[in-house]
């Protein structure tokens, strides 16, 4: 083998030698012929006049050729230049060149690129040529020629050199990326370039100027030589050029300076020590110093964790929380009714009507107004007057109730002063007041394409704009509201827009409905959306003691869930999820994806009046603590009275929804303000965010569109069952860990002793995975099965100990334990 690669000198043989035969004619012919072509086309564009004449008399023997190829010449020339291409021709020429070297395998161009860029070239420069050089067909060719003469009568002249245009600049966009970004990129390149070449020659031109001066200084020292030839040899000039240049010259001369005494000095041969005028060193400024800016790479070293957890999303991609339920469809818009016109219809009459009666009664009272305004809601018109100098506030607001009789209507609230305004407000409601549709505020952009958590939109405003808020932010919602005032359905409203925007695995219902009759409904999406405790049959909550229950159980879910948060070293459920769908958190260690939990309590008054302080004391401890942790209160009420809203729930409720009560007492304890009293009913509300009060109309939602909803996401496939709430220890109940009583041993429970002792592992999120448990189920038999003492006590972030080594003994003891 040395042999064939190595020639007698020892150097590798060149590639030709191995190249085949007919590679070799193959790869010669095509560059011979290139070179032909390009003689042959050089030579007609010089003759071509005078050869015209002759085309088609290849075999007249007779007719002389003006081409060096002579007629071969002549016809190639005509064949590609003058019928077909032009002078793009040369580029066939070139292509031939390309090709040959290619058959030879010399690396003089790369192949494909090149071909590509002749080929682009070869169709775009005779049209260009022709638009350019129209009466000359030879540059352009007969295809050049009859293309733009095609395109100029369909596309018209302007039309054509758009094209081309656009064309040769796409070609050099694609080509040569000619990206903004990237120009950005090559452009500060060449400014670093041409900065640090300037800097260089700054340098330069110094180096340059103490050039000059000591050249210079020779030039002096040689007149100084000339002038003192006998005392040549003394003066050691020659050195200086490469005497660095610096304040202190210890040698150098000057001709100012060569007095007529030194001269002499020099005659009668005293060594000469001469100071000098050196050339002032150019002192760089702080602005002249080039200064680079660098910025070191962050390095960004990932610890072994988060290795590990890239690795795993790359290899399974993001954890996909909706996976199980990858197919769930939120339900459309069509499921909902419009409910009527919801044009805002202008009653000139009415408007101008109750405009008159303000004013004028104002002007009985001695209040003078020098400006009004109204503004069209779906329920009232606000009027908002300015009064003149010098009228109290208090003067006006005095007035409400004969504003209210002289108007004859009920709901009238005077807002003075408008908050941020500068005027005084005076709702009326409208004699023909416009219903709110569900579906109107659903189907609006701001709520379709809103980024908030949990959505609620609660209607529109009396400016007509659609109102909405951000449970997750609220963080907990107390409503309130006479009976027959709309209450319902404003729940029915937050929980519809709360359906239409969440998946089920980001959201869960916790619904407590005393009365039995409100929330029934949603029990066909209990598969879907609602949680649980595990052995209760039903997940909406009727019976008081099941209420205290499950409040406690999500006392225990809010507590487990901060423990997860802080071992996860998040701050918000928000920030939990995302570092578990990173995959940075271990399902192993009780890790998992944590919807949001909506308590829902449609009657409370009737909760506390039975339960009293065993409910307050929950709600009031979830109220507290639970908003980091997604778990969020809506808490509603017939009977604002203090007993029920005491001191310690009203504190951690902040967003409060009061539809018309009955009494400004009533309102008071709700809002602490009144005005609630004042509204008309029907959905008509007041929204208090913690800093101002706003009048809103609330959508309406009845419950067949409701039903509809319901049934149309319970027709899906959910979950094998509700969300499952952590059992709480109860007065009834005895199972603990310590004290295991067979009898109530879970129906899974042999089935998982099986698992763990045949894989010698005792993980709970093992046993959820293999049997399709929840996580609370799977906990608890894992429990039991420590209990039984099959596994060890729990063991940190570890499994725990399998005490049974082998199935056989697992049977034994298994048996044993049932008799
Ligand atoms: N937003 C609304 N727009 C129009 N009408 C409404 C609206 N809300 C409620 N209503 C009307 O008021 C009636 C009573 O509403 P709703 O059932 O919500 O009252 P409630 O306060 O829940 O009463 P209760 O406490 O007795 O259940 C509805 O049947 C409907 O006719």
């Amino acid at each position: 083998m040395e042999k064939n690669t190595k020639t007698n000198t020892g150097k590798p043989l060149e590639t030709t030698k191995r190249l085949s035969k007919p590679r070799i004619f193959f790869g010669i012919l095509c560059i011979v012929f290139s070179l032909v072509m390009t003689i042959s086309f050089i030579s007609y564009l010089l003759n071509w006049k005078s050869d015209q004449s002759q085309a088609g008399t290849m075999m007249d023997t007779t007719i002389e050729s003006s081409n060096i190829f002579g007629k071969v010449g002549d016809w190639l020339g005509k064949l590609f230049i003058f019928d077909s291409l032009g002078v793009a021709a040369f580029l066939v020429a070139f292509l031939f060149l390309v090709l040959g070297t290619f058959i030879l395998k010399k690396k003089y161009f790369k192949p494909y690129k090149t071909i590509g860029h002749a080929l682009f070239f070869i169709c775009w420069l005779p049209i260009f040529i022709a638009a350019i050089f129209k009466a000359q067909g030879t540059l352009s060719g007969v295809y050049g020629y009859q293309i733009v003469d095609f395109l100029d009568s369909i596309i018209g002249v302007f039309g054509l050199w758009l094209l081309i245009i656009v064309s040769i600049g796409l070609y050099f966009i694609l080509e040569f990326n000619l990206r903004p970004s990237a120009i950005q990129h090559r452009y500060n390149t060449l400014k670093d370039i041409a900065f640090s070449k300037f800097n260089k020659k700054e340098n330069s031109s110094e180096d340059f100027e103490a050039d000059v001066a000591l050249e210079k200084i020779q030039e002096d020292g040689n007149e100084i030589e000339k002038t003192i030839p006998a005392k040549k040899e003394t003066i050691s000039v020659s050195g200086m050029p490469v005497v660095p240049v610096s304040n202190t010259l210890d040698i150098i001369s000057t001709p100012h300076k060569t007095s007529t005494e030194q001269t002499e000095k020099l005659n009668s041969g005293d060594q000469i020590s001469l100071s000098v005028d050196a050339p002032k060193p150019i002192v760089k400024t702080e602005e002249d110093i080039s200064f680079k800016v660098e910025i070191a790479p962050v390095v960004d070293e990932l610890d072994e964790h988060d290795q590990k957890s890239q690795k795993l999303v790359s290899e399974f991609g993001l954890f996909d929380h909706k996976l199980d339920l990858a197919k769930f469809q939120f339900p459309p818009l069509s499921l909902l009714a419009s409910h009527g016109n919801e044009e805002i219809s202008v009653n000139q009459e009415e408007l101008e009507e109750n405009k008159n009666k303000i004013v004028g009664l104002l002007k009985n009272f001695n209040v003078g107004i020098s400006e009004i305004k109204a503004t069209i809601g779906p329920t009232v018109t606000l009027y908002e007057i300015v009064p003149e100098a010098g009228i109290r506030v208090s003067a006006i607001k005095k007035l409400q109730d004969d504003i209210a009789l002289n108007l004859s209507a009920l709901g009238i609230r005077i807002i003075a002063p408008m908050p941020g305004k500068g005027t005084i407000g005076i709702e009326v409601p409208r004699k023909n007041p416009t219903m709110v549709s569900m579906k109107s505020v659903l189907s609006s952009q701001k709520f379709q394409n809103t980024d908030m958590e949990l959505p609620v939109v609660f209607g529109k405003t009396i400016s007509n704009e659609i109102f909405m808020a951000d449970l997750a932010k609220m963080p907990h919602l107390l409503m309130a509201g006479a009976t027959g005032q709309g209450k319902s359905v404003g729940i029915n409203a937050i929980l519809t827009s709360l359906l239409y925007k969440k998946h089920p695995s980001e959201l869960k219902f916790v619904m407590v409905d005393p009365k039995k009759v409100e929330l029934t409904l949603y029990s066909k999406i209990e598969r879907h959306y609602l949680a649980k405790l595990p052995d209760s049959e039903d997940a909406i909550i009727t019976d008081t003691n099941k209420v205290i229950n499950t409040l406690n159980s999500l006392c225990v879910e809010m507590d487990q869930r901060y423990e997860l948060l802080k071992n996860a070293f998040c701050r918000t459920i928000k920030e939990y999820n995302k570092k578990f769908s990173e995959r940075k958190l271990n399902p192993e260690n009780g890790h998992r994806y944590l919807p949001y939990i909506v308590l829902v309590v449609d009657e409370f008054a009737d909760l506390i009046m039975t339960a009293g302080k065993e409910v307050e004391h929950p709600i009031a401890r979830l109220a507290q603590l639970a908003r980091a942790v997604g778990i969020h209160l809506i808490v509603a009420t017939q009977r604002p009275s203090v007993n029920v809203i005491t001191g310690m729930i009203k504190a951690n409720f902040p967003a409060r929804a009061a539809f018309r009560v009955i009494s400004s007492v009533d309102s008071r304890t709700i809002l602490d303000s009144p005005g609630a009293d004042q509204l008309i009913g029907k959905g008509d509300m007041l929204y208090f965010n913690g800093n101002e009060i706003i009048r809103l109309q609330c959508a309406f939602v009845d419950t067949p569109e409701v039903e509809k909803i319901v049934d149309f996401i319970g027709s899906q496939k959910g979950y094998a069952s509700a969300f499952e709430l952590p059992e709480v220890e109860t007065t009834e109940s005895s199972s603990s860990v310590g004290g295991f009583d067979p009898n109530e041993k879970d129906a899974l429970f042999e089935d998982a002793a099986r698992i763990v002792v045949s894989t010698q592992q005792g993980s709970t999120s093992m046993l959820q995975r293999q049997l399709k448990l929840g996580y609370n189920r799977a906990g608890r038999i894992m429990d039991q099965l420590e209990a039984t003492g099959i596994v060890g006590s729990f063991n940190g972030s570890k499994a725990r100990e399998v005490q049974i080594m082998d199935l056989n003994s697992l049977e034994t003891f298994l048996n044993e334990l049932k008799n």
